[in-house]
């Protein structure tokens, strides 16, 4: 089976492309995906994103024991949320078989975007690799990679750089990931975690959302009816997560 064609949006700027057809991965190492990926390693069995914190309410009178995640653009923690959205909280909670929903002003964003899109994944460095190898596994003939990180006053090359190493992956190709991770950790938001001068933006975060390929599994966001539901998936097959129907 040919490469998948790759292409790229980027969820600030304005487009008037068609919709994508295919898998779209939307893209944020610093730090949606990075803290969902270390949330469901901690144990949790499923993450609920939602737009707005608001949200986040209401979908609790669902599911009252849910814990809610997440921060407002710039990365401080949401008033009344239980965790912000930092890989480095999610380490000192009591995850396992728990219910997360996740609110965050980029990432989470570029999902409710796409939410029609055939096939939808979130996706950083931490999970680069077996995201790409759940997609081809899949076999699809094209994929759309979704930057969040960019915006007027950044750079986004967290995630443009996880963009090219997933699109290398995809095209068949075995690079080395520490060039995509040093990109990570040097890109205009990583080095506001490493200045370490914002209590909401530490460095330990930067140290856990810069590594690439620590976990094998892929962030699927499938439809439910309370809403999108990002569970564990696997290249072999197999999804981590309770089935809710
Ligand atoms: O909480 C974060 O790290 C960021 C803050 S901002 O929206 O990029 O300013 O949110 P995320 O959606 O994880 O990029």
């Amino acid at each position: 089976m040919p490469p998948p064609l790759v292409e790229r949006r980027y969820l600030n700027r304005l487009s008037a492309a068609p919709e994508p057809t295919g898998a779209v991965v939307v893209i944020d190492v610093l730090r949606s995906f990075s803290t969902a990926a270390w949330a469901i390693h901690r144990g949790a069995w499923e993450l609920y994103p939602v737009a707005a914190p608001g949200d986040g309410l209401l979908l609790l009178q669902h599911l009252p024991q849910a814990l809610l995640v997440g921060a407002v653009g710039g990365g401080a923690p949401i008033p009344g949320y239980h965790y912000g959205n930092s890989p480095s909280a999610v380490q000192g909670a009591e995850l396992q078989g728990r219910t997360l929903i996740h609110c965050t002003a980029a990432g989470v964003r570029g999902l409710s975007r796409y939410r029609t899109a055939p096939l939808l994944f979130g996706a950083a460095l931490l999970n680069a690799r077996a995201t790409a190898a759940v997609i081809l596994a899949a076999g699809v003939p094209r994929v759309t990679l979704v930057i969040t990180g960019e915006w007027t006053d950044r750079d986004g090359d967290e995630d443009v750089a996880c963009a090219d190493y997933l699109e290398a992956l995809l095209q068949g190709g075995d690079p080395s990931p520490e060039p995509f991770s040093e990109r990570v950790r040097q890109s205009d938001f990583g080095r506001r975690f490493a200045a370490g001068d914002q209590p909401h933006l530490p460095p330990a975060d930067l140290d856990l959302c810069a590594e690439a390929d620590r976990f094998d599994f892929a962030l699927q966001a499938l439809p439910s009816p309370l809403g999108l539901r990002l569970v564990a998936v696997y290249a072999g097959g197999g999804t981590m997560g309770k089935s809710r129907s």
